[in-house]
């Protein structure tokens, strides 16, 4: 649906200044009919990046193409026409004040050009998608954040677009407000099979509704994947930190702070267990307990769902001793449990 091919972006550079380089080289392509993530640290590029989608950047170098266009390419009736296939929401929603709910949503379609009676035709189901048929008279100041977003959404679908770019749509809402607006885009989504690519800092919005995420870091995609996979097992340091806090369970400072990378004598092993896919379902602690003996503790753990998918993880402790450490890991061999060793302390 969109397809970034070897873009860069460079701000500044004019009368001798040394150029800023937001993106360093992004090869990157958004599934169809998905709902896409794109997250970093701040700074890292993510609005830059969105901006080229709709045109209201243009690459120093390299492409991007939605639907197959090259946005690079197109004169002003290109980009209105690019614009109308491409709704865009906000984190402060970038409502008119002096317009209602229903003239905030016509918008749009009276630039396309469409009479009073077209435009109504269209307002109108838009303002029930969105749970607001009640507040069509009001203004903005009178509407909560998340109605003001709702808003938003209602306006960015006015033109029937392919793809709806969202831009830390969710940054400014409480926890509550935030999981019924991410309810709202899941729905749209499915119901009228539209892509989504949305840039956050919050990871629990991926982690709730992207089935697909890319981690950018300083201009560049250091890793990309299915969220479940990129949020179970993430390659890169950056997306290491960024996830640290969000996902499976986290050993308490003072017990890693001890932790050494080979045993001592008498030491005991930590470890990871992971339980996803099948693994998920299976009563795999008890049969650990059985194998290894009962000197195991159960240090840390969490369960939780990744897009949509059920994953759970567990540290414990065990003596590191060689037959306790075989027994163990003959057992993951065979019941295809995944591991990982944290160290090894007292
Ligand atoms: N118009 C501009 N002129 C100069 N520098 C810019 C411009 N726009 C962005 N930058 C710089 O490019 C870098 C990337 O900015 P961008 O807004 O894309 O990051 P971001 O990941 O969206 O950050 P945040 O989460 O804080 O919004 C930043 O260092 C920013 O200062």
């Amino acid at each position: 649906m969109v397809a970034f091919e070897g873009v860069t972006k460079h701000f500044g550079g004019a009368n001798g200044q040394t150029a800023f380089t937001a993106l360093a080289g992004i090869d990157y392509s958004v599934p169809k009919g998905a709902i896409s993530g794109i997250i970093g640290r701040s700074g890292a590029g993510k609005s830059t990046l969105i901006r080229l989608v709709n045109g209201l950047e243009l690459p120093s170098t390299g492409k991007v193409l939605v639907d197959g266009v090259d946005v690079g390419v197109l004169d002003e009736a290109g980009l209105r026409g690019l614009r109308r296939e491409v709704g865009m929401i906000f984190q402060h929603f970038n409502l008119l004040s002096s317009r209602t709910v229903h003239d905030n949503i016509a918008l749009p379609l009276e630039i396309a050009g469409l009479d009073r009676q077209a435009i109504d035709r269209r307002v109108k189901p838009l303002m029930e998608l969105v749970g607001l048929s009640d507040k069509s008279g009001r203004y903005p100041a009178e509407l909560s954040g998340g109605q003001k977003q709702r808003v938003g959404i209602a306006r960015a679908l006015a033109t029937e677009p392919k793809l709806l770019l969202s831009d830390e749509a969710t940054s400014a809402l409480d926890p509550e407000t935030t999981q019924s607006i991410l309810e709202l885009l899941k729905t749209i989504n499915r119901d009228l099979d539209l892509t989504v690519l949305l840039i956050t800092h919050e990871m629990e919005v991926v982690k709730t509704i992207a089935s697909h995420v890319a981690v950018i870091d300083r201009g560049l995609i250091v890793e990309s994947g299915r969220t479940f996979d990129v949020f179970t097992a993430p390659k890169h340091e950056t997306t290491r930190v960024l996830l640290s806090a969000t996902v499976g369970a986290k050993l308490p400072e003072w017990i890693r702070s001890d932790l050494k990378p080979v045993p001592a004598s008498g030491d005991r092993a930590l470890v990871r267990l992971v339980f996803f896919g099948d693994t998920a379902f299976q009563p795999l602690t008890a049969r650990l307990v059985a194998e290894i003996g009962t000197d195991l503790n159960i240090l840390a753990g969490a369960i939780d769902e990744i897009a949509g998918e059920p994953f759970g993880s567990l540290v414990v402790s065990y003596p590191a001793d060689p037959a306790t450490l075989e027994r163990a890991n003959r057992f993951y061999q065979e019941t295809g449990l995944a591991t990982e060793v944290l160290g090894y302390g007292a």
